[in-house]
């Protein structure tokens, strides 16, 4: 980057909307960068607690929350940030970027951090929060192997940071990493939004087999078929094959299918020993973007003519009424055919 373009980005101030597990390890991400940080939670109970507790017991308990982290719930606070992170849950992602549009001064990037596609629409969050932010708004996704828990705590963590611009992407990987929280700059924002939503998905798959007790034979052929499943996705809307193979792709999908922290792998695996969804959602407030996107996958699959058998399956579990025996019987009796064509 020259220095003109350097110039032309001063992120000393970055915005975090958000106040949920991702986001408050983003802000705390932000601040080791050296960035002022104001994190913005919708409830204000949220707000409150933080202030009075330092501490997201609500979303993060356990990690200290130091007093240079600003916690508001007025996004007209934001219009004083030179970058914003958008890390709302993806099914709420439009109308947040609604909400947050009014407080935009132009130009000022919007990092979309939720992983997911929308429900209704079918759109990548990208074009969700795109059509709700004000036209010539740049906008950049952050996604990877990234457990909030982890990143809070300041364990080595890489990510990937995609960007048409390239200038505007190399300026916030500059401001956004440090020592522990490592930014790859990409400019496939397609192929980085498809690895971290279908993941999610696949990770519900991934915690059945873990409560079914089917092995890590199936686990492995799970995630291999999977990340095939994501980068025909991927490529169909544009993205490249080279990003599925990286943080957002591979990377984030080996993480959350291998691991019960993810809310997603854990749900997978409740099912699978015999709970309903309808017990596991009542039971939890943090999000499993999967149960919403499984849907979501299928519908803009089917659209492109792409293929999503295990994506599918989920659906069919999730939303559709089909047993897991009968489901798992399904893709198991598939016709053989070649590994890649
Ligand atoms: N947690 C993680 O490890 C990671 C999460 N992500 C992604 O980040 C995104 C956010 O997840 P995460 O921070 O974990 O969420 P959490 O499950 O920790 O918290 C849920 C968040 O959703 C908010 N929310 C609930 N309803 C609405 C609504 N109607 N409108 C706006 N916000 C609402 C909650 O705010 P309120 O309290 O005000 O209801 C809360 O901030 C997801 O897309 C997730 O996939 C990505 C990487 C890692
Ligand atoms: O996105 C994540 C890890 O990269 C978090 O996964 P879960 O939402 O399944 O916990």
């Amino acid at each position: 980057m020259t220095e003109s373009q350097r110039a032309a980005f001063q992120f000393r101030r970055i915005g975090v909307i958000g106040g949920g597990a991702w986001g408050t390890a983003l802000a705390l991400a932000a601040l080791r960068a050296g960035r002022e940080t104001l994190l913005w939670a919708r409830e204000p109970a949220v707000v409150e607690a933080i202030r009075a507790t330092r501490e997201n017991r609500d979303y993060l308990p356990g990690v200290p929350l130091p007093e240079a982290l600003e916690v508001t719930d007025d996004l007209a606070g934001i219009g004083a940030c030179d970058a914003v992170l958008l890390v709302s849950p993806a099914q709420h992602a439009r109308a947040v970027s609604a909400r947050l549009a009014p407080h935009l001064r132009p130009g000022v990037p919007v990092v979309i951090c939720a992983k997911g596609i929308e429900l209704d629409s079918h759109a990548l969050m990208s074009e969700a929060v795109g059509a709700a932010l004000p036209a010539g708004q740049p906008v950049a996704v952050l996604s990877g192997p990234t457990f909030a828990a982890e990143v809070a705590r300041g364990l080595p963590t890489a990510v990937t940071l995609a960007c048409a611009d390239t200038a505007l992407g190399t300026a916030l990987v500059e401001a956004l990493g440090s020592r522990t929280f490592r930014p790859y700059r990409s400019d496939d924002v397609v192929g980085a939004q498809v690895g971290g939503a279908v993941k999610n998905v696949l990770a519900i798959a991934c915690g059945v087999v873990e409560g079914r007790r089917l092995g890590d034979n199936a686990r492995a052929a799970l995630i291999t078929r999977g990340l095939a499943e994501i980068t025909r996705l991927a490529l169909a809307l544009g993205g490249r094959a080279e990003t599925l193979m990286g943080l957002s792709g591979l990377g984030d999908l080996t993480l959350t299918c291998s691991s019960l922290q993810s809310r997603n792998m854990s749900l997978g695996a409740a099912l699978g020993e015999g709970r309903t969804l309808q017990d596991i959602l009542a039971a939890r407030r943090s999000v499993a973007e999967g149960v919403y996107t499984a849907a979501a996958v299928v519908g803009l699959a089917a659209k492109r003519g792409v293929d999503m058998p295990i994506c599918q399956a989920v659906d069919a579990t999730l939303n559709h009424g089909a047993r897991l025996e009968e489901t798992i019987d399904g893709l198991l009796s598939r016709p053989f055919r070649g590994e890649w064509h």
